[in-house]
């Protein structure tokens, strides 16, 4: 046995295996002797990676079970598995349990790896507040919190305080009005809608407290240091997959414990100097927008209402009218076409903190900011794109979800200060159908004639001051009447009024009812599409901004570069497979944590 300070190292038992296992800094690792090829047979963790180390035998899965005995302490940690070509590992609990020569060396050995745990660790929560929403996706919130993450939490010596919503926006008004000293992070169970009220709740409070105003829109907002952590049981669960690569219980509940940080960019949402909403994912106009509005109605069908609701929107075929201003970022540093992937630990992300959080900048001058000398006017050239648009959408990250594992932008970054703006203009069904799908498989979607993507700072949305010139409308009211079914002729057939005026009289009126039959077929049809979705008739969509429907069209969006930190690292590449042809020498303990 040899101990200094932080290192240790002595002989253990695991079952009938002599190992030696060693402490060296921010690493722990274990060797089995008496085996020809060593390095094949260590296994080698961060300590950052370990959950918890408690003396005796002790289980937590079925139930708790500890067996006190005097020479043996079990550890628990971060064990990955490989989810499948390209997707990012999956995290569950390993457990291993030691034996060792003495009670002493036993004592030790839980004191030196509690410390390291201390030092290499500082920053992991010791106390939550958990939000439960009963209702989210499956229902399945309070389920998933109770068996799932809570004996977790338990385990790693986190106490948490729960509160099961009774009604949307109670988690948002908790984080606003209550009392919030002593946790060390907000946590929600549930989708993307619970995720926001966490978001606003943070963001609001972080405001009031610096004395920032959130509806101007040229302020500097104060960066929360609040985290927030997400189990993901809601319908689409887009923040957790972009920033974890799963929607995954027990792998958001590890990432907590362990007190990951991922900074996120947020998109704040003004109509004038009103603030309307913030935004991680989507802010989407057109399809997206009428996709929403069409599931409201619908959810009781839970998250199949959005696939259901797409599939009518779809049929809709609408386009929209509108002009779009933006303000580009920079494009020598990245672009949204340039192939790359935000993963954990990405470059582009690390270096824009210090561009968006400059050493040298004096509190005097964020004070100036604030004071609106600060202006997006001045941040560059706005450009502009005016026509009829199939969808608008502004994406902070990827948006990637179970539905769409790349995501509405692939290439975007979590943390870079910059949104991807995507205009997707009016195109035929066939062409829309082969973007939507185009998020589903590994085609470029921004690879069609008819999509233009831009990385940006800000975006603005307007209507053009008079519509009369667009013939192809018609009256307003009256506009954005589906065309028709896809394949179905007769809708097809109804755009325009058939002129008569050629044929005899009773070939005329033997026509003319036919036509007549078939406009008031086609109108049937046509109406009932159209009483399907919720905003009939209008000439104008609605912004969908991750989940919620905004009450105005005419909005700013600014970026707000790293606004928030999740208790996420990113997505992991899956290494697994691949590390552990290589052997454990590159493996960084990652690829042989076995039992
Ligand atoms: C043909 C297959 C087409 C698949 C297209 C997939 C595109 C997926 C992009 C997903 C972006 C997700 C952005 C996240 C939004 C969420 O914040 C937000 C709230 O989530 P929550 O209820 O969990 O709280 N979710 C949403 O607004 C849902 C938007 C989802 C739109 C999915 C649309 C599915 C479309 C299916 C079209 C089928 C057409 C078929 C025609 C024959
Ligand atoms: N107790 C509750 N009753 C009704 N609505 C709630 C409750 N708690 C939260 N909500 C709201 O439900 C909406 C959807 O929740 P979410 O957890 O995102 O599920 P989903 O992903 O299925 O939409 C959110 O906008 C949230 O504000
Ligand atoms: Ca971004």
């Amino acid at each position: 046995m040899e101990t200094d300070s932080g290192r240790m190292e002595s002989s253990v038992w695991l079952g009938n295996k002599r190992h030696r296992a060693l402490l060296s800094g921010w690493r722990f690792s274990w060797t089995e002797l008496d085996k020809k090829n060593r390095d094949k047979n260590t296994i080698s963790l961060p300590v950052s990676e370990v959950v918890a180390v408690m003396e005796g035998q002790v289980e937590i899965q079925p139930q708790k079970k500890v067996k006190d005995t005097d020479r043996d302490f079990t550890l628990f940690y971060v064990k990955r598995s490989n989810t499948g070509s390209g997707k990012a590992p999956l995290w569950s609990l390993g457990r291993s349990q030691f034996c060792c020569p003495s009670r002493d060396l036993r004592d030790q050995w839980v004191t030196q790896l509690r410390i390291a745990l201390k030092t290499h660790c500082p920053s992991r929560p010791h106390r939550l507040l958990v939000f439960i929403n009963p209702y989210g996706g499956k229902k399945k919130g309070k389920q998933i919190y109770h068996s799932t993450v809570a004996p977790l939490f338990e385990l790693a010596g986190i106490s948490s305080h729960v509160v099961v919503t009774e009604r949307a926006n109670q988690a948002r008004d908790h984080i606003l009005k209550k009392d919030l000293t002593g946790f060390d992070g907000v946590v929600c169970v549930g989708g993307d809608g619970m995720f926001s009220e966490l978001l606003h709740g943070v963001i609001g409070r972080t405001q009031q407290e610096a004395g920032v105003s959130e509806h101007d829109p040229c302020v500097m907002l104060q960066p929360c240091d609040l985290h927030i952590g997400i189990i993901p049981a809601g319908s689409t669960d887009c923040v957790c997959f972009a920033t974890v690569g799963v929607n995954d219980p027990v792998t958001s509940a590890l990432h907590i414990i362990i007190g990951d940080s991922q900074p996120l960019d947020v998109c704040s949402v003004h109509h004038h100097s009103t603030l309307v909403r913030y935004s991680v994912s989507l802010v989407g106009y057109g399809f997206y927008g009428d996709v929403l509005a069409e599931s409201e109605r619908r959810r009781w069908m839970g998250p199949l209402r959005y696939d259901y609701s797409g599939f009518l929107v779809y049929l809709c075929n609408r386009s929209y009218q509108g002009i779009v201003q933006y303000l580009p970022a920079d494009s020598q540093i990245t672009s949204p076409r340039d192939n790359s992937r935000c993963l954990s630990g990405c470059r582009v992300c690390s270096e824009s903190t210090e561009r968006l959080f400059p050493r040298s900048e004096s509190s005097s001058s964020l004070y100036s900011r604030q004071l609106g000398q600060y202006s997006i006017e001045s941040e560059g050239e706005w450009l502009s794109v005016e026509g009829r648009f199939r969808c608008v959408s502004l994406t902070c990250m990827s948006s990637s979800c179970p539905r769409s594992p790349k995501g509405l932008s692939p290439s975007a970054h979590l943390a870079d200060g910059t949104g991807d703006l995507i205009l997707v203009r009016n195109t035929n069904p066939l062409g829309f159908l082969t973007y939507l799908h185009r998020h589903t498989n590994t085609q470029d979607q921004f690879d069609l004639p008819f999509v233009e993507v831009h990385r940006v700072k800000a975006v603005r949305f307007s209507f053009p001051p008079s519509e009369e010139a667009d013939d192809e409308d018609g009256p307003k009211e009256s506009r954005n009447i589906p065309a028709g079914i896809p394949g179905d002729p007769e809708m097809l057939s109804d755009a325009g009024d058939v002129e008569s005026g050629r044929l005899g009289s009773q070939q005329c009126l033997a026509e003319k009812r036919r036509e007549q039959g078939m406009k008031e077929k086609g109108r049937k049809k046509r109406d009932y599409l159209c009483g399907l979705c919720s905003s009939k008739r209008s000439a104008t969509s609605v912004w969908n901004c991750d989940g919620e429907i905004l009450p105005y069209s005419e909005i700013l969006c600014r970026v707000h570069g790293q606004l928030v930190h999740l208790f996420a690292r990113g997505i992991e590449e899956d290494t697994v497979s691949r590390k552990y042809h290589e052997g454990s020498r590159n493996c960084q303990g990652r690829c042989i944590l076995h039992n």
